[in-house]
């Protein structure tokens, strides 16, 4: 790595836009970030344009019998942007606004990710068009295993392991799993991850995404100095990722003054009793309308609440560049994959807000994720105290790790990642022969 290099962009062959790449979208996003790290790394050209473009794109198409006998046709997507690493991972979304474009960024942070946290994965992701609410359990199944006879020839323990992302969960992954299996005419527990524990899922699987983010907060809040029993948190989120983490940050004494979810924001200034929103929304269909322990507010007031701690943990490009001068947390601990937009990240950084990246914040699904995996593979499976130890510790090695790389070369925490995770793939590729 060339130590000379400041916050800017200098010139060269970085700046040619890539081709197919919709402005202000993820994949912008994902790629602004990659050319900054790039040209830090002075990566061999050839390298950068073969890691700018996925290695593979699968589209299908998916025909689902519905209760009623009629035929619907839903779309469905698997990218997987590197292997180098070892199989590709990732999860995969339902959601009737999901896009190629945006299953592309997930993908490609996937392969950052896994370099961050050195697990030993590539990075991929899906995504079916449809929003599961609209479907029965039934018509949610048939769906789930028609998809995955698509992918038969993708996925793999081997080669391609999905796992739970936004509205999809441990059911859906075992409906994978058990398709995947009767294929292959023998069980294959290690070709998915965040299954049923009683099906070689891991303890403490449903919670290693939320857990890593609190590891994180807990380290960037004690290098400010700020003691967990004195920090008020604001989440946005309220599904897998965001409820874990708004649970763990009120065990350690925090203050959780709002949280929301796609029905609205909910805020108490005295702070909100999260065991008891969260047993309102698993009551309540897992939606927190009309939980009455705070006062009704929107998602856009609530990302501008005056807070030490924002945890956006719902879905990509909640703070941008209109919002971003607006944003009063110290801290921005990003649960969800690209929560904030590259144009936005200069704007926090100028307002002095540490942002703990994405890359590095959630990662810790895909790290109790390769647990899993290694699990399976071996048979033979850990208690929970044993995930959680290792979770931390690898969680806040990869913090510590970011945070010496970003004070060396007076980048952020952001920056910091990618740099590190790119040189760890261009290093892997280089050892590998694929360039001298
Ligand atoms: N589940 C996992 O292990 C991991 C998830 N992530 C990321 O975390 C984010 C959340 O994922 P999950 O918690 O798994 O999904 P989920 O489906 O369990 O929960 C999503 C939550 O966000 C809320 N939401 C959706 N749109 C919203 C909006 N516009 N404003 C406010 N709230 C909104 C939903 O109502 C729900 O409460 C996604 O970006 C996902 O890619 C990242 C790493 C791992
Ligand atoms: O657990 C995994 O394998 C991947 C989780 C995921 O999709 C993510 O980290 O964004």
């Amino acid at each position: 790595m060339s130590n000379n290099k400041k916050n800017s962009i200098s010139s060269g062959f970085y700046k040619e836009p890539v081709p197919h790449i919709t402005p202000d979208s993820p994949f912008a996003s994902m790629m602004e970030r990659f050319r900054f790290a790039a040209e830090i790394l002075e990566l061999n050209e050839g390298v950068f344009k073969y890691l700018s473009s996925p290695e593979k794109v699968i589209m299908v198409s998916i025909p689902v019998t519905m209760d009623n006998g009629d035929i619907e046709v839903f779309e469905g997507y698997r990218v997987i942007h590197n292997s180098i690493l070892g199989p590709s991972k990732g999860g995969i979304r339902y959601s009737d606004d999901v896009t190629i474009d945006e299953v592309k960024a997930l993908a490609a942070w996937m392969t950052w990710k896994c370099a961050v946290v050195n697990v030993p994965f590539g990075g991929a992701k899906g995504g079916v068009r449809v929003n599961p609410k609209e479907l029965s359990q039934n018509e949610l199944e048939r769906l789930t295993r028609r998809y995955t006879s698509n992918m038969l020839d993708v996925f793999g323990p081997d080669r391609d392991i999905p796992a739970p992302d936004m509205n999809t969960n441990e059911q859906v992954m075992a409906w994978i799993m058990d398709t995947y299996s009767m294929n292959q005419k023998k069980t294959e527990t290690a070709v998915v991850t965040g299954k049923p524990i009683i099906l070689g899922g891991s303890k403490g699987r449903k919670e290693a995404t939320g857990r890593g983010v609190v590891t994180c907060t807990l380290a960037a809040l004690s290098k400010l100095r700020i003691s967990p029993s004195k920090t008020s948190v604001v989440v946005q989120g309220f599904g897998n990722v965001g409820s874990v983490s708004a649970q763990l940050m009120y065990e350690q004494g925090a203050k959780i003054i709002a949280i929301s979810d796609i029905s609205g924001g909910y805020y108490n200034k005295d702070g909100i009793n999260i065991p008891a929103a969260t047993q309102y929304s698993l009551t309540n269909g897992f939606s927190l309308e009309g939980f009455d322990g705070a006062e009704k507010i929107s998602n856009r007031e609530l990302l501008e609440l005056e807070c030490d701690v924002l945890i956006p943990a719902a879905k990509e490009d909640q703070i941008n560049k209109d919002n971003a001068p607006n944003i009063k947390a110290k801290i921005i601990s990003e649960g969800a994959n690209g929560p904030v937009t590259a144009n936005a990240d200069k704007i926090l950084e100028e307002k002095g807000i540490m942002i703990v990246p994405d890359i590095l914040a959630n990662a810790g699904g895909v790290t109790v994720s390769y647990f899993e995996w290694v699990q399976d593979r071996h048979g033979y499976f850990w208690t929970e105290e044993r995930v959680n130890r290792r979770l931390n510790r690898l969680m806040r090695e990869s913090f510590d790790n970011l945070f010496m790389v970003s004070e060396k070369y007076s980048i952020t925490l952001r920056q910091a990642a990618y740099v590190y995770a790119i040189d760890r793939v261009a290093t892997t590729l280089k050892l590998r022969g694929i360039y001298a």
